[in-house]
């Protein structure tokens, strides 16, 4: 059987399109599965006579397999390079809804998507935190995870982060943090580490909520209240499981970092780190591996996977964005396709950027 991969353009005001040309000219990507880009030929023309013939090879929309999303003229008029508005929403949301339907027709078997901005969503009435949500949604799938995975350069250590919230306010996060969600992340987790990473007795730290986890209760009293009692109640549910923590938060990050860079840490660091809330666990992420981080939707029917940067309109058109974050979550959907779809097919360490 061929498998083949959805690749969106993102926001198409972004630096969506450039990213994805730029990684789609690596021959050992393209080589690996089929990918079809869903987006506006338009568009992938305009950017292709934008950065054609500069420092970095590019692929010719004319040469990939492209599943056009023409925009109504009054969409087109409305986009401005560099700009997030109600016009980049409607068409960037446009193209992850048709990259679901033709997954759910079986066409694909995993959507890597390029950035989109939020509030551009919002502006074109779509009322989504993210993609991730909207995934969800449209596939009916009522648990799933946010998990980020950044291979290291340095060690090949791999970071991988899993977010037990995501985009609400930080008033928020107290009020949605509960036993309950973590218990299903932390179900997600397992399962993930077990089936696709081949770990199959994984050791997990989870971070405190409140600076040094409270300090026995003087400076918060989450832990105290509840977060220890699921720690311990979980380690017996999952004997075969470490659960390090509560880890205080700012000294979570000092081991993966060692690890990171050197490989003598790695057996100290953990395989995997829930953070509580979106900047606990993004800023480690993001100061580690930004060009190389990529964020994947656990918990859905198919494989969907993301740069962990956003639209980066500050330098959209301008041929200096950086596609490695792109091109690592190619190559990590491609893994999982294969390794939800082919029995006993795994990759070999250097597969992975
Ligand atoms: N997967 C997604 O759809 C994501 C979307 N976003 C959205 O992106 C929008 C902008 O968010 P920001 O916080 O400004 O983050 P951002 O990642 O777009 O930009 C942060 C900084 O990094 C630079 N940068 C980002 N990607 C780069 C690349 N590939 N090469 C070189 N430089 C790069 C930008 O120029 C900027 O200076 C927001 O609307 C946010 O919601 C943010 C993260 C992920
Ligand atoms: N900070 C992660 C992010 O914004 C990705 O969101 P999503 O669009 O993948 O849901």
């Amino acid at each position: 059987m061929t498998y083949r991969l959805a690749i969106t353009l993102g926001d198409p005001m972004g630096i969506g399109p450039e990213v994805v040309l730029k990684a789609l000219a690596d021959r050992q990507l393209t080589d690996e599965i089929e990918m079809t880009v869903v987006g506006s030929l338009s568009i992938l023309r305009d950017t292709y006579a934008r950065l054609a013939g500069g420092s970095e090879p590019v692929a010719n929309p004319e040469e990939l397999s492209v599943l056009d999303c023409p925009l109504p003229e009054e969409i087109e008029r409305q986009l401005v390079l560099g700009t997030g508005n109600r016009a980049s929403g409607w068409a960037s949301f446009a193209y992850l809804q048709a990259a679901i339907a033709h997954t759910q027709e079986g066409k694909f078997q995993g959507i890597v998507t390029g950035p989109i901005a939020k509030s551009a969503w919002k502006a074109a009435g779509y009322d989504y935190p993210g993609q991730t949500e909207l995934l969800a949604e449209a596939s009916g799938t009522e648990q799933f995870g946010m998990l980020f995975v950044g291979r290291s350069p340095h060690t090949q250590w791999q970071l991988i982060t899993l977010l037990a919230t995501t985009h609400i306010s930080l008033r928020k996060v107290p009020k949605i943090l509960t036993t309950t969600l973590l218990d299903q992340k932390l179900q997600l987790l397992i399962n993930v580490l077990q089936t696709r990473f081949g770990l199959d007795r994984p050791r997990i730290a989870i971070a405190g909520l409140n600076p040094h986890s409270g300090e026995e209760g003087q400076l918060g009293t989450e832990e105290i209240d509840w977060l220890i009692p699921w720690i311990e109640r979980s380690r017996k549910i999952y004997p075969n499981l470490t659960l390090d923590g509560p880890i205080p938060p700012d000294t979570m990050w000092v081991k993966p970092a060692q690890a990171w860079y050197d490989s003598s840490f790695a057996d100290s660091a953990c395989d995997a780190y829930i953070a509580l809330y979106h900047d606990q666990g993004l800023i480690p992420v993001k100061m580690l591996a930004f060009d190389r981080a990529v964020n994947t939707s656990i918990g859905l029917p198919f494989v969907r996977t993301s740069p962990d940067h956003g639209t980066a309109f500050d330098i959209a058109g301008r041929g200096i964005a950086q596609s490695t974050s792109m091109k690592a979550a190619i190559q990590l959907a491609t893994e999982l396709v294969y390794q939800r779809n082919v029995i006993g097919r795994s990759f070999s360490q250097d597969f992975l950027i």
